[in-house]
């Protein structure tokens, strides 16, 4: 079976696929100094209590940190006696080349993102990841990633608000009931909230603008359910966009070896 990993800025997402569904998917933070014996003792420990006898025999991986990957690639060589793909690196082919400019070295994620999205929707769309930044990655017709917008993520702005202004606490980010705050907290809720909702409705309209076509916006990341609550900015929201796009790659590999 398949150990798909996919490692944000922030997390690290793992998901089992047994070549049509994920078995299991698990979570942990992302720390580059973890060794393959703390992921495999950690990756055991949770396919053990799940019941999970998954024989994992390859592995894919998609980093936007490049030093996880010497762990990972630790991991497949001596627990699952496999060479894990890695995206971005010369020896993983994408089913379509980036159009971008010479020597652009795009996140593995936004790439992933693409394929994931190119599968499922075809051509002509956006894809909104709401990671440790917040993503826009534009799909072209043919499915090639052709650039897209990078803006700071959600938590990252509560937290530098926080950091900056001695006055401001730590707050979570959830949907205020009013615009208008009438306590500290509901004006930063606000802020972000509101702000970001207004973020994503404006860059979404302004690529279609450039690009002379409406597009599918396809919403992606553990926040982009709260944000859909703001206003009609999705066409689909799919969590799983990421791993889905890891699967389609490693198809990709495997039948054009
Ligand atoms: N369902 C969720 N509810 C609230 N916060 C979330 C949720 N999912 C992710 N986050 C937060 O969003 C930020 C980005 O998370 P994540 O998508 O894991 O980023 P990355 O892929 O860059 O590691 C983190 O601060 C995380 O705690
Ligand atoms: C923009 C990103 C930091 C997003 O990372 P994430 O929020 O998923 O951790 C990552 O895709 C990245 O490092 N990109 C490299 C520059 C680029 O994509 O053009
Ligand atoms: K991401």
């Amino acid at each position: 079976m398949l150990l798909a990993i996919d490692c944000g800025n922030t997390n690290t997402v793992f998901s089992i696929w047994d070549g049509t569904e994920f078995v299991a998917t698990w979570r942990t933070s992302t720390e580059w100094q973890r060794t393959a014996d703390q992921y495999y003792v950690w990756l055991s420990t949770l396919m053990t209590m799940r019941g999970i006898e998954a024989e994992i025999d390859e592995m894919i991986v998609s980093s936007t940190v490049p030093r996880v990957v010497f762990n990972l690639r630790v991991l497949g060589d001596r627990y699952f006696n496999c060479r894990p793909l890695v995206v971005g690196k010369p020896d993983c082919r994408l089913p379509v080349t980036p159009r971008v400019d010479a020597g652009t070295q795009v996140g593995p994620d936004r790439l992933v993102n693409t394929v994931g999205a190119w599968d499922r929707h075809g051509g002509d769309l956006v894809v909104v990841d709401f990671g440790t930044a917040t993503t826009f990655d534009v799909v072209d017709t043919d499915g090639a990633y052709v650039g897209g917008v990078i803006s700071p993520g959600v938590n990252l702005s509560l937290e530098a608000l926080h950091q900056a202004a001695a006055a401001l606490p730590h707050v979570d980010v959830s949907k205020p009931e009013k615009v208008i705050g009438t306590n500290t907290v509901a004006c930063m809720q606000s802020g972000i909230f509101w702000g970001y909702v207004g973020l994503v409705r404006g860059i979404c309209d302004r690529i279609r603008t450039e690009r002379d076509r409406s597009m599918r916006i396809i919403g992606t990341g553990g926040l982009a359910p709260l944000f859909a609550q703001g206003d009609m900015l999705f066409d689909d929201i799919e969590e799983d966009l990421t791993m889905h796009g890891l699967t389609v790659i490693h198809r990709y590999n495997k039948e054009t070896a």
